[in-house]
């Protein structure tokens, strides 16, 4: 069965056709990429997948249970990490998590909460009030508040959108072992090498439309060409390199040229060229292409 099944989904806020016929299966046990540019519609797919918005038409079903008819089954298969950091204030991290809890009808729920808050580094903030935690910690709670219930499906809106590097490794560990452990995780996030390391495959949204649905490494082979990004002293490079050059930053004491190469041997070449001209390297590094690459290609090409 699949974890998530959308079907043409169609979403429009007044003239803004949000999404348009999003259709797309995302199967147990993947680590998903849903990537786009800021208003591309990711967070209202993932608001109608939670029952927070409703579509125009089309269909989700969570592990078999449709979002609207069958709302509440579906809701207990999905947790969901919003964006936007929404609390009650009065309550304590523990509390919070209590609360959460009894929505689903979980009532001994506390060797969890004390086993996720553990997870997430909230252990000393269990009986801290929500409204004197800082925005990390404040995120941690999110990321807690969506796991209370051990769903199986566990949606992440943007989860590491202005956090520290310690709660990104933190949360990355741990969502990587309940994955691990069979739960599917759907990740949105700005960070693409986030995505890069940890989605098997991606979803591209532009202006509400799917335009790339692919692995991520078949996305990754879809920009052949790599880079050699060669630091120069303030030297010219021969003509007979001039064709390879994508960019040149030139600063007082050097000039960093960043060169195409479409094959290895075209490296061997280069070098040997700038030997016969009598030109030092500084510095010499080979980027490969990876998911920003794609992405720009694929964001900068297909027109919607
Ligand atoms: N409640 C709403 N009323 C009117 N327009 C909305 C509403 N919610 C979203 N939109 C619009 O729908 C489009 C898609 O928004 P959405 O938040 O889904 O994009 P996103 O891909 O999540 O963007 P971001 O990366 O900035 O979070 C945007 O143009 C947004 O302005």
């Amino acid at each position: 069965m699949s974890a998530i099944d959308i079907c043409q989904i169609n979403k429009s806020y007044r003239s803004l056709h949000a999404l348009k016929e999003v259709s797309f299966t995302i199967d147990e046990g993947e680590f998903f990429g849903l990537l786009g540019p800021n208003g591309a519609g990711k967070t209202t797919l993932i608001s109608i997948m939670a029952g927070l918005v409703r579509a125009d038409s089309g269909s989700i079903r969570i592990l078999g249970h449709d979002v609207v008819t069958d709302y509440r089954n579906a809701r207990k298969k999905l947790g969901v990490v919003p964006q936007e950091l929404v609390f009650d204030p009065f309550f304590t991290v523990r509390e919070t998590l209590r609360l959460q809890s009894g929505y689903f009808g979980l009532k001994k729920n506390d060797d969890w909460i004390d086993e996720v808050m553990a997870n997430l580094d909230l252990t000393d903030k269990a009986d801290v009030n929500m409204r004197a935690l800082s925005g990390g910690m404040k995120r941690r709670v999110l990321v807690a508040q969506a796991l209370v219930h051990k769903p199986p499906v566990i949606v992440l809106d943007e989860p590491t959108a202005g956090v520290d590097v310690e709660l990104r490794q933190t949360l990355w560990q741990f969502i990587g072992r309940l994955n691990r452990e069979g739960h599917t995780i759907v990740l949105t996030t700005h960070y693409l090498e986030e995505a890069q390391t940890w989605c098997n495959r991606i979803a591209m949204l532009k202006n509400g439309s799917v335009v790339a649905l692919d692995t991520t490494e078949a996305l990754l082979h879809r920009v052949s060409e790599s880079q050699l990004i060669l630091r120069l002293d303030n030297q010219d490079l021969p003509d007979s390199l001039k064709p390879l050059i994508s960019q040149c930053d030139i600063s007082p004491a050097y000039r960093t040229w960043t060169l195409h190469i479409q094959h290895f041997t075209d490296i061997e070449k280069i070098l040997t060229e700038l030997r016969k001209h009598h030109i030092a390297i500084n510095d010499l590094q080979f980027r490969q292409p990876d998911l920003e690459d794609v992405f720009l290609q694929i964001m900068d090409t297909r027109q919607n």
